[in-house]
């Protein structure tokens, strides 16, 4: 795998849907997997900018999950580079990409049930109050706090911070898979169809959610099938198609039934013509 360990995000380009401001914080190029014979992933150069919240379609299959594994180390690339926060990196796994910044919340929700709700949001990265040799003691209160701090960011109301996760409704443990992102002030988060298991009401808060990470200047992807969710929020549209990226669309000057064209296959911009 390549080693230009200072080469800066910022150094290149890439195809881009119209004008835009805001440092990379996220840039891939020729990123690529493949399972076997399967070529899950080919050739993928993609960006998003600080404050930018980019939505990623395509259909079944289409490599959507692939990339995001890809960028979050849950496995390990086949090829291709990736460019983080203004430096090349290549974790060596999810802690890792988390810890340089990357929350990712799917849609299977990685909480543990038996935890309240700090000892979830910290799982792995516990404030340490004293170290005692191999032991230490937790600082419960600064998780606490920080806690409610990042559910104040999200707007999320949860009763009792203390009670289990298990007891939650769907929509409450979404929020606190995304709450998280607010706790640890990420980078970038990457949600993949994080409202597809959620109701009306649910699917609403989580939404607003977004906003507010929108509000406050911080990049997101989002993988959705919903296309109403998608055009409601995000500034941009990057098409997915037999794992190569086949169109990359500002919202402003795309629709609905133009994405869905990407999608299926009946468009394709000149400038990703190898996706076919
Ligand atoms: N571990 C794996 N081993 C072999 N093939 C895989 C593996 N993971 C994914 N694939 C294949 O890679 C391709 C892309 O799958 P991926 O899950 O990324 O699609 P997706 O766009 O996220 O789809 P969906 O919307 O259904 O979640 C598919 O053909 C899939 O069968």
């Amino acid at each position: 795998m390549a080693s230009d360990s200072q080469t800066k995000a910022t150094d290149r380009t890439a195809p881009q849907a119209g004008a835009q401001t805001g440092e990379v914080i996220l840039r891939t190029e020729g990123l690529t997997k493949h399972y076997g014979g399967v070529h899950a992933l080919v050739d993928c150069n993609f960006e998003i900018r600080k404050g930018e919240h980019v939505a990623i379609m395509g259909d079944n299959g289409a490599g959507k999950s692939t990339f995001v594994r890809q960028i979050t180390a849950v496995e390990q690339r086949t090829s291709g580079k990736v460019w983080f926060d203004g430096r090349y990196v290549d974790f060596d796994g999810p802690l890792a990409a988390r810890e340089a910044g990357i929350e990712t919340v799917y849609q299977t929700l990685a909480l543990a049930d038996h935890l309240d709700v700090p000892d979830n949001l910290f799982l792995g990265r516990e404030k340490v109050k004293v170290r005692l040799g191999p032991f230490s003691i937790l600082d419960y209160k600064a998780m606490r706090e920080a806690t409610m701090r990042g559910l104040e960011r999200t707007g999320v109301k949860i009763p009792n911070i203390r009670n289990t996760i298990e007891n939650m409704s769907g929509g409450q443990r979404q929020c606190v898979a995304i709450a998280r992102t607010a706790t640890f002030h990420s980078k970038l988060t990457i949600m993949d169809e994080p409202t597809a298991a959620l109701g009306v009401q649910e699917t609403a808060q989580v939404e607003n959610i977004i906003r507010t990470l929108k509000e406050a200047g911080e990049p997101l992807i989002l993988i959705s099938h919903n296309m109403r969710q998608v055009m409601d929020l995000c500034d941009r549209i990057v098409v997915w198609r037999r794992g190569r990226i086949c169109a990359n669309l500002r919202k402003e000057e795309t629709d609905g039934q133009d994405v869905v064209a990407y999608i299926t296959g009946a468009k394709t911009q000149p400038e990703y013509e190898a996706a076919g």
